[in-house]
């Protein structure tokens, strides 16, 4: 007997269940639904359709894979950031969704930049998949951007991505260990930097430790290694009313704060995530806003 949708569905939910995944039923629903391209409505009014052999074995081969604790959109190879699917590759973090609070902190410096000077140049540091810079270009037509980033891979994926999405012509990538080999003056500079201090990568979930990559996560033996970087060499890459906005972990307020300020920066805003965690840093530099108040 084939194998029908509402099979495979009780199939992927049965598997989990046994192994104490915390909602099968929702993952199996994402999983199924991800892997033969229906919506949810599609899943429960197809439910009796029958599934080819070799979609099936793709669902049951996503079934090991997810039981291995692969995330589910590791699996499906894409995940949505503000509106746009962006594709995964080994070597890109998935983006999560607490990211999106940097988009929305910045984007009314975008717009207000473009309001200003007619355009919006924005350097994306440790792009990955090119969400943070991708989903401000997609919202304000006049902007642009360049996303580095150390790894090709990466790179490559970010590059596909704003492909994807008619975006390659106001997006350039370049691999640079941070500002390297960067020149040029930018409006905005943005990152979520690797922000995780080496000791807890061990304590972390599976799903990040054995799945996102270690140059994405590990922020050195306090965390805080690319801030201080970022904020040693910024300045010199900003035109004269740049920004700065950061992603931060939900611990470093005060630590990135005070490193910025120790390089002539001024914290303008500070932004919580869903959570309510302290999520999003934005500042400008000192001697400017001093001058501009
Ligand atoms: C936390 S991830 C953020 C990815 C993406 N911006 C996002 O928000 O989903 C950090 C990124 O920084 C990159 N990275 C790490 N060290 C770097 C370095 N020295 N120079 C440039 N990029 C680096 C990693 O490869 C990774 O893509």
């Amino acid at each position: 007997m084939s194998d029908t949708i509402d099979s495979l569905l009780a199939e992927v939910r049965a598997a989990l269940r046994q192994a104490d995944f915390d909602d099968p039923a929702q993952e199996a629903r994402i999983l199924v639904g991800g892997l033969l391209g229906l919506t949810p409505t599609g899943l429960m009014s197809r439910g009796g359709e029958a599934v080819a052999a070799d979609k099936a074995a793709l669902i049951r081969a996503g079934i090991a894979r997810r039981l291995a604790r692969e995330p589910l959109h590791r699996i499906l190879g894409a995940r949505d950031f503000y509106g746009l699917t962006l594709s995964l590759s080994p070597e890109t973090l998935e983006p999560r969704p607490d990211t999106e609070t940097l988009v929305e902190a910045m984007l009314p410096h975008v717009r207000a930049t473009v309001a200003r000077v007619g355009q919006c140049r924005i350097l994306d540091l440790g792009t990955g998949t090119g969400a943070i810079c991708l989903a401000l270009l997609s919202e304000v037509s006049e902007a642009m951007g360049v996303g580095v980033d150390l790894s090709e891979d990466a790179l490559a994926t970010a590059a596909a991505n704003a492909r994807a999405h008619g975006l390659s012509d106001r997006f350039r990538t370049m691999r640079s260990d941070w500002f390297g080999t960067i020149d040029g003056r930018y409006h905005l500079i943005v990152s979520n930097p690797p922000y995780i201090r080496s000791d807890i990568i061990d304590g972390l979930d599976p799903e990040v430790r054995l799945f996102d990559p270690m140059l994405a996560l590990d922020g050195g033996t306090d965390g805080l290694d690319a801030y201080r970087m970022i904020a040693a060499h910024a300045a010199a890459f900003l035109e004269d009313e740049g920004m700065v906005g950061l992603e931060i972990g939900f611990d470093q307020k005060d630590s990135v704060t005070q490193i910025f300020d120790a390089e002539g920066f001024e914290r303008t805003a500070f932004l919580r995530d869903l959570g309510g965690n302290d999520r999003v840093l934005v500042f400008r530099r000192a001697m400017l806003a001093s001058h501009t108040l």
